[in-house]
């Protein structure tokens, strides 16, 4: 998405690309029902517009800018007009809507907003009314939306902390002069994934309407993520590498969802390293046995890869 093109133009012999937005509106929404159960989320949303105003750049005429502070209120007072609970991706798409058709000056708009992921507390068992607990990963949500109703929407996650203790290996990779690392069928799969994917919508006309349709959606792929990541709850799966382990991710994903185009999966490699401590009187402190280890986030291993439908593209 960062690769769109930007409102172009010729001017004095030069070429320039311009937009403008306002970034990081933390806003929040609650819902109450009137048996008094209550529901809020909270988002931080980013916008950007690609907009006809290049006047402000070079002749100090500032009359076709949408003013960011505006941005920052037309949040606000969208929030205010959704008396509906929504998902992210929906509020975005809302926003995204109006700034293309409110203003003439306006041909695109992205919108992006990170939810903060407050769930439900229980209290003994018992789900409260109007009590939440900050949970990790977070639901993120990107759209693009041109005048003409054409739509990009890619939605994700980020910060999935997740770690087995065992059905992980890494074997068979090159050796040479520089290379110390055993060869081995057990250790420990650490790593926090970050995952986006692109759903196949691509105006604004077919956009689903179910109510919460994007927030099961969410959900549904974190379901898959997981379980591909971690196998059946007895016997687990194997892992012969992170790389392995998220190629079956991304296709599990790209299988089950006919509507998801496309998905990028970044997992980096937290290693836990082997402990054995030894010194000159006594040779074995710590001797390892797939037991003690030393948990580390620097240096680690950086492994990500992309999968789409031969006929899409993130
Ligand atoms: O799953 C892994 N992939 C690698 O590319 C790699 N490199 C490494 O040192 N350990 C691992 N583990």
């Amino acid at each position: 998405m960062g690769s769109l093109p930007m409102a172009d133009k010729e001017l004095d012999g030069f070429h320039i690309e311009q937009r403008h937005g306002k970034d990081r509106v933390r806003v929040a929404r609650v819902w109450r029902t009137k048996e008094g159960r209550h529901f809020i989320v909270e988002w931080s949303v980013s916008i950007s517009l690609f907009s006809d105003c290049l006047a402000s750049y070079v002749r100090d005429d500032n009359s076709d800018i949408v003013a960011t502070d505006t941005m920052k209120n037309t949040v606000y007072a969208k929030a205010k007009e959704c008396s509906e609970q929504l998902s992210v991706e929906d509020f975005a798409i809302l926003l995204a809507k109006h700034f293309t058709s409110f203003y003439s000056q306006v041909s695109g708009a992205i919108v992006k907003i990170v939810e903060k992921p407050w769930e439900r507390a229980y209290i003994d068992g018992q789900p409260h009314e109007h009590g939440f607990k900050l949970g990790s990963e977070k639901h993120t949500t990107e759209v693009f939306v041109k005048k003409s109703g054409i739509v990009k929407l890619v939605s994700g996650i980020e910060g999935l902390s997740v770690l087995k203790t065992t059905m992980s290996g890494f074997e068979g990779f090159i050796r040479d002069k520089y290379t110390a690392l055993p060869e081995t069928r057990e250790r420990i799969l650490a790593t926090e994934i970050t995952a986006s994917w692109k759903y196949t919508y691509e105006n604004l006309s077919n956009i689903p309407q179910k109510p919460l349709y994007f927030s099961q959606r969410y959900l549904d792929v974190k379901n898959i993520l997981l379980g591909t990541f971690f196998g059946p709850p007895k016997e687990g799966v194997y892992s012969a590498s992170v790389q392995a382990t998220l190629y079956q991710m991304e296709k599990a994903v790209l299988n089950k969802f006919p509507d998801i185009s496309a998905m990028q999966l970044k997992m980096p490699n937290l290693h836990f390293l082997p402990v054995n401590i030894s010194g000159k009187e006594n040779p074995a402190i710590v001797k390892f046995n797939d037991d003690v280890y030393l948990p580390t986030s620097e240096p680690h291993g950086s492994i990500e890869a992309s999968l789409s439908h031969f006929w899409s593209r993130m």
